[in-house]
């Protein structure tokens, strides 16, 4: 019993002091890497939201964005939370009668009101940008497109949104912003990676932006867009064709044919048996086509299907000028643009007319899509209506045409080859979100792409918290170490002896 409580007394760990030392140091030990986990436990997460409206000429369409709130403006991915298309035409189809264009854009609007938090309701942008048909109206009756915006605007301030204003824009931004978008959204702008061209296909108008070795922005100015994003120069060539979306470059090529014969046309680019009688009023209501109206024209002209590719691409060519070019090179209408560079997404009708023809896959070979594409166009047209019952008989009249236009447009329009072909990607989302100007629009006006990049802290939070977990614990195992001559073997030892 004596030996015991004597063994007891000359055990170190057992000495007031090592007890309390060793509680001290779990405790110490404990209260580190519980304030490490703590202090940087993600907090609740909350968002912001902006909203854009893109006033097309054929259609608007609602975007709602949303995003962590403590990242806006460095790293945090802007995401599309909701997409609302507007009932009707585009706002410039209500020249005659303003006001409903801004009523038009009330349901949207409204469902927009429930998808944004109303507690952010407030801080919540709203942007309206107008593109090609509201470009065309403001060529031909400015007045009127001050009214279309003044009625747009006031339906736009009754909701209870931030209001940053509508108005046109260039074609310039247009085409730069959607390529901003389509990289924003594949990351290749925050990691600096080489960047996607982008090609959009609207129903007036049409854009090519790209970077390219070969283009410094001295050879066309006017095609010169300079960005530092993230810490990176680009200098993006873009082009915006008026007038070259594929409802107006369907009227240019009916005006065109129209010119021989005005009282019918033999559209190889309609399929067979498809027949109907068009207004000239109709036809020549855009400043696309109204100077080539011809004198004494009938009021309607009958519009019939012949069904053959090679003609229709040989009426499709028409609406392109290859012949004038005073730069190095040209694409077409003697409008510079440099040697055609890395991947490419195209996105809106491309992708719209592509997808119906089941032509998406770029890695099938031209020549395989062209013969695709002639099957289809010599399918009689009630065949077609027979086999696409839900589908709009505006567009369907159209696709064969529209699927002529794209490939032309690509190949003979911009230079890409049998071979280059394949750098297209025809995509309608990327991770969610619709590839178009919206949201680089947006990301541009809310600075939220820095010029340079966003410092980081070094470690991510997991290895700051495993690095301080385990230098606490060789810290201590060490001071354990330190105590080492105190430790049992060694009164063991004092035993024996
Ligand atoms: N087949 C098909 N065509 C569509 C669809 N939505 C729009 N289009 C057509 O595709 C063309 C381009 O549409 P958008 O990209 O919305 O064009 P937009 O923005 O109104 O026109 P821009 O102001 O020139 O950009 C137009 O001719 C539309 O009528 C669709 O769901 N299917
Ligand atoms: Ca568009």
């Amino acid at each position: 019993m004596s030996a015991q409580r004597e063994m007891k007394e000359k055990n170190p760990w057992h000495t007031p002091v090592t007890i309390i030392i060793t509680v001290i140091g779990v405790i110490a030990i404990v209260a580190l890497v519980t304030v490490a986990v703590v202090q940087n436990r993600p907090l609740p997460q909350k968002y912001k939201y902006g909203i854009v409206l893109d006033a097309g000429s054929s259609h608007t369409a609602l975007y709602i964005y949303e995003w962590p709130a403590e990242k806006d403006n460095n790293t945090g991915r802007v995401e599309q939370k909701h997409s609302c298309k507007v009932d009707g035409p585009g706002i410039s189809s209500y020249a005659s009668a303003p006001l409903k264009a801004g009523q038009s854009l009330r349901e949207c609007m409204q469902k927009a009101e429930k998808w944004v938090p109303s507690k952010r309701h407030h801080e919540t942008p709203l942007y309206l940008g107008a593109t090609a048909g509201m470009r065309l109206l403001n060529m031909v009756d400015s007045v009127a497109s001050e009214d279309v915006f003044q009625a747009v605007k006031e339906a736009l301030q009754k909701f209870p949104f931030s209001y940053q204003g509508a108005r046109i824009l260039s074609g310039q931004e247009e085409g730069a912003f959607g390529w901003v978008t389509v990289n924003y959204l594949d990351e290749r702008l925050k990691q600096g990676l080489e960047t996607t061209g982008a090609l959009d296909l609207g129903g007036a108008s049409t854009q090519i932006s790209f970077v390219s070795d070969n283009y410094d922005g001295s050879e066309s100015p006017n095609n010169s867009v300079n960005f530092r994003l993230y810490g990176n120069d680009y200098n993006l060539y873009t082009h915006s064709f008026l007038c070259y979306g594929k409802d107006q470059a369907h009227r240019l090529k009916l005006a065109h044919q129209t010119q021989s014969g005005p009282n019918a046309v033999a559209d190889p680019c309609s399929h067979p048996g498809y027949n109907a009688t068009k207004k000239y009023s109709v036809l020549y209501d855009s400043p696309c086509v109204s100077d080539r109206k011809p004198q004494g024209a009938p009021a309607t002209f009958h519009h019939t299907g012949t069904g053959n590719l090679q003609q229709c691409q040989e009426v499709v060519r028409n609406v392109f000028n290859f012949t004038d070019c005073k730069y190095s090179h040209c694409s077409f209408n003697g409008v510079f643009q440099p040697i055609l560079q890395g991947g490419f997404g195209a996105f809106s009708a491309y992708y719209f007319v592509m997808d119906f023809l089941n032509l998406t896959d770029t890695t099938v070979p031209l020549e395989a899509v062209k013969e695709q594409l002639k099957a289809y166009c010599a399918t009689p047209w009630d065949q077609i209506v027979q086999q696409h019952p839900k589908a709009k008989l505006k567009y369907l009249a159209e696709y064969c045409f529209s699927g002529t236009y794209i490939l032309s447009l690509l190949t003979e329009g911009y230079n890409f080859t049998s071979v280059t072909y394949s750098d297209i990607k025809f995509i309608e989302k990327i991770k969610g979100s619709d590839a178009g100007w919206t949201l680089g629009y947006m990301l541009n006006l809310t600075n939220m792409i820095p010029a340079e990049a966003p410092d980081f802290p070094p470690l991510p939070h997991a290895g700051y918290v495993s690095i301080v977990t385990i230098i606490a614990v060789l810290i201590f195992i060490l001071f354990l170490f330190s105590l080492r001559p105190l430790w049992p073997r060694c009164s063991k030892q004092q035993q024996i002896v």
